[in-house]
């Protein structure tokens, strides 16, 4: 389980010792952001020498700190995010450090949970995840064309000359984009179209016609039948990769708004409910192990009731980016609802688990929050339940709960791993009082 950040999340501050910004690196860590301090420019230079960072903030009332002179310098060993945290610049000298290299201004007093969100938006546009494509055409020299040209501009190519094979690949590779040749000798495009509209789990997969047919109006039917777009086979290459950017682009956006919850983008409720089924069914299938996590912010009304509804936005947001930051790559989390979270571990056994979501608890409780003008720290409890044979995704889920409300009933702030002998012990204690 990696809980390490890696180096492209190096973070370098420049700020002096006694700034309101010092305490800024350990907050990052928190958030999973590698983060170094440097109480003088030139030391920061040398480090850089060294390790480029994937971002740097300087505090502009650090001593020495020179911005005409020393951006320049930095933007010539990192290409990255260079962040400026001031007091307030005025327009035209903001538009003089936007020419000499600064990317970002950060307002004082700093508002750490902004800064963390957008720094997490730069990390995520600097890796994105490529176009996943597949193509559908019986001939083999227009298969070859179309991968080399997608491939060419960084895409994720699949591809078959069989339609018959194309729900199976779907389901997959999960593309975000079919391409489909319109005249196949097994069924025609219009008609894997049509199939293809008929499952409600491809629901708005964009699907592109790829054909020599210029008739306008058989470009119209076979729109009809379910294809968002025609390109002629002579489309040029470049034309050809912007249409499936643009439409790959379209998908993404859509499907994160009916994946995710808006407030901390993790998946939402009922689409971590599908991935647990789905991941369920695997685990089950290979013998693996899953465990699932329910998660709940103590008192959470009591926070809102004295920070503020926002502040209390924001502590569900803190644990939605410590849980993205620290988890394992195949984890699913998602934000079952209000102050309620749920992560699923594939492949990780109920004791390591259970130490996972103790590690989490640990950093969340740690984390300084802020509201009212003062620091204050939250904490959570959670129930640890583990798939066994025959347990249902409803099951796994409840037991889970019946953990965690085990933790709340100890005094919060703990996790619990579901035990069933336990479980029914205490069931019949409760009925023989
Ligand atoms: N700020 C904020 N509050 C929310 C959100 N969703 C739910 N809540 C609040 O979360 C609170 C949940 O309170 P309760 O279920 O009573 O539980 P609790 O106060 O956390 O107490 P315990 O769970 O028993 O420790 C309610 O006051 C909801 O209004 C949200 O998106 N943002």
């Amino acid at each position: 389980m990696h809980t390490e950040t890696s180096p492209s999340t190096a973070v370098y501050l420049l700020t002096g010792r006694e700034s309101d910004l010092a305490p800024l690196d350990k907050q990052l860590v928190v958030f999973g952001f590698e983060t170094t301090v440097f109480d003088h420019a030139t030391a920061l230079l040398a480090a850089m020498h060294g390790k480029p960072p994937f971002a740097v903030i300087l505090d502009a009332q650090t001593e020495g700190l020179d911005l005409e002179f020393h951006v320049p310098l930095i933007k010539r060993l990192s290409k990255g995010p260079l962040f400026l945290s001031s007091t307030g610049e005025s327009v035209s000298r903001q538009i003089a450090l936007l020419r000499l290299g600064i990317t970002d201004f950060v307002a004082r007093p700093l508002p750490l949970q902004k800064l963390v969100a957008r720094l997490d938006e730069l990390l995520d546009q600097r890796r994105p995840e490529p176009f996943r494509v597949l193509v559908v055409d019986d001939s083999e020299a227009m298969l070859h064309w179309l991968h080399k040209v997608l491939h060419g501009a960084g895409m994720e190519v699949f591809k078959t000359r069989s339609p018959l094979d194309v729900l199976l690949m779907m389901d997959r590779h999960r593309p975000e984009i079919v391409i489909l040749d319109v005249y196949m000798p097994e069924c025609s495009g219009n008609e894997m179209a049509h199939i293809i509209r008929q499952q409600p789990r491809f629901d708005g997969i964009p699907i592109i016609f790829f054909s020599t047919e210029v008739s306008r109006n058989k470009q119209l039917v076979a729109r009809s039948m379910g294809g968002d777009d025609f390109l002629v086979k002579d489309t040029p290459p470049e034309d050809l990769v912007a249409a499936v950017t643009i439409t790959c682009e379209r998908y993404r956006r859509l499907r994160q708004w009916m994946t995710r919850d808006s407030l901390t983008l993790l998946l939402n409720h009922t689409t971590l409910v599908e991935h647990l089924d789905q991941s369920i069914q695997t685990c089950a299938r290979n013998g693996d192990h899953l465990t699932f996590a329910m998660i709940d912010i103590d008192h959470f009304k009591s926070v809102n009731d004295e920070y503020g509804h926002l502040t209390g936005d924001y502590v569900i947001q803190s644990l939605a980016r410590i849980l993205r930051h620290t988890a394992p790559g195949q984890a699913l989390i998602g934000r079952y609802g209000g102050e309620e979270f749920g992560v699923a571990l594939p492949g990780i056994a109920p004791v390591l688990a259970s130490r996972f979501i103790d590690a989490v608890r640990l950093q969340f409780c740690a984390f300084p929050q802020n509201g009212n003008n003062s620091t204050f720290h939250a904490s959570f409890s959670a129930g640890v339940s583990t798939l066994t044979p025959g347990l249902t995704t409803q099951q796994l889920m409840e037991n889970a709960d019946l953990a965690l409300y085990q933790a709340k009933r100890n005094g919060r702030n703990q996790v619990v791993l579901y035990n069933e002998a336990e479980h029914a012990r205490q069931e019949h204690g409760s009925h023989a009082r």
